[in-house]
């Protein structure tokens, strides 16, 4: 059975058609990227899935179960974690604190235990944050972490709620070059240890040909395309309505590189 089944999305802002009979599927494991140019309707199926948005039309399914418009808190209490395009933490509070109070809250505790926080979940917090390198720095105030790191530590905020799914908004947004390929890395890695299906929206195309199991081409609210990375990018229309010749390079590098083929990419900029 698949993880995630979304059928015949539709959702209209008054005359804009953002989403119309958008329809995919999602494995456990498995890295789904949504592409297309601004305005082409991402953020909105992704706001459908996550339940900040009630679709017009048409069905979300998590593992079986029917989440269609339930709101966010519930969705995420099926099993649903999400990252923001910018990261999302209490900065003044340490780093394995933040992963405290995710766990807190995804044990249902919040109200009842917030003035004693300090020994909760300690060692559990400490595990997640084991899992994306950063159990180092853990005693650190986010504020004083560089934003690459800000993002693993958002990841880690994520995991501890065990999601099945999740879902990331521009994942690489605000990153250099370097600190976009770890943290997808990292994001593949645990998807596929941990057999979380990831959805993600993403304007570096080298993020997403070098990491995405399968890749959703929207366009003025429609799929026009789908596939593996390299079906996307030897689709001639999406060449020619969103990719171009530069996308179309920048996409080849990227697979060359995972391929290692060409590991000196550091530096080319693929973000259309
Ligand atoms: N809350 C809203 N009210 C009115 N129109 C909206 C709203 N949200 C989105 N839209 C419109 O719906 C269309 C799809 O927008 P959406 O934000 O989903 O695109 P996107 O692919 O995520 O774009 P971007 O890459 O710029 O983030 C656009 O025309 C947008 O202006």
């Amino acid at each position: 059975m698949s993880l995630l089944v979304v059928e015949n999305l539709q959702k209209h802002f008054g005359g804009v058609r953002a989403a119309k009979d958008v329809s995919f599927s999602l494995q456990a494991g498995e890295l789904l990227a949504i592409i297309g140019p601004n305005g082409a309707g991402k953020s909105t199926t992704f706001n459908m899935v996550g339940g900040q948005l009630k679709p017009d039309k048409g069905s979300v399914r998590l593992a079986g179960e029917d989440i269609t418009g339930l709101p966010p808190r519930l969705v995420w209490r099926k099993g649903v974690g999400r990252t923001f395009q910018i990261a999302q933490t209490f900065v003044s509070m340490s780093v394995v604190e933040n992963v405290q109070m995710a766990l807190i809250s995804s044990h249902g505790q919040t109200r009842a235990v917030v003035p004693r926080t300090a020994g909760l979940h300690r060692e559990a917090a400490r595990s997640f944050l084991d899992r994306v390198g950063m159990a180092d720095v853990a005693d650190k105030p986010v504020n004083e972490l560089a934003y690459g790191d800000v993002k693993r530590v958002e990841l880690a905020i994520a995991l501890a709620s065990d999601p099945k799914l999740l879902l990331m908004d521009e994942p690489t947004a605000g990153m250099a070059p370097r600190e976009r390929t770890a943290l997808m890395e990292l994001t593949a890695e645990i998807a596929r240890t941990h057999k979380i299906g990831v959805l993600f929206t993403e304007h570096d195309m080298d993020s997403v040909f070098a990491h995405s199991d399968r890749i959703l081409v929207l366009v003025r609210g429609e799929i026009i395309a789908s596939g593996t990375p390299d079906e996307v990018r030897g689709n001639a229309r999406v060449k020619q309505v969103y990719l171009g010749e530069h996308g179309v390079q920048a996409a080849l590098r990227a697979r060359k590189a995972k391929a290692g083929e060409n590991p000196s990419r550091e530096n080319q900029a693929g973000a259309i």
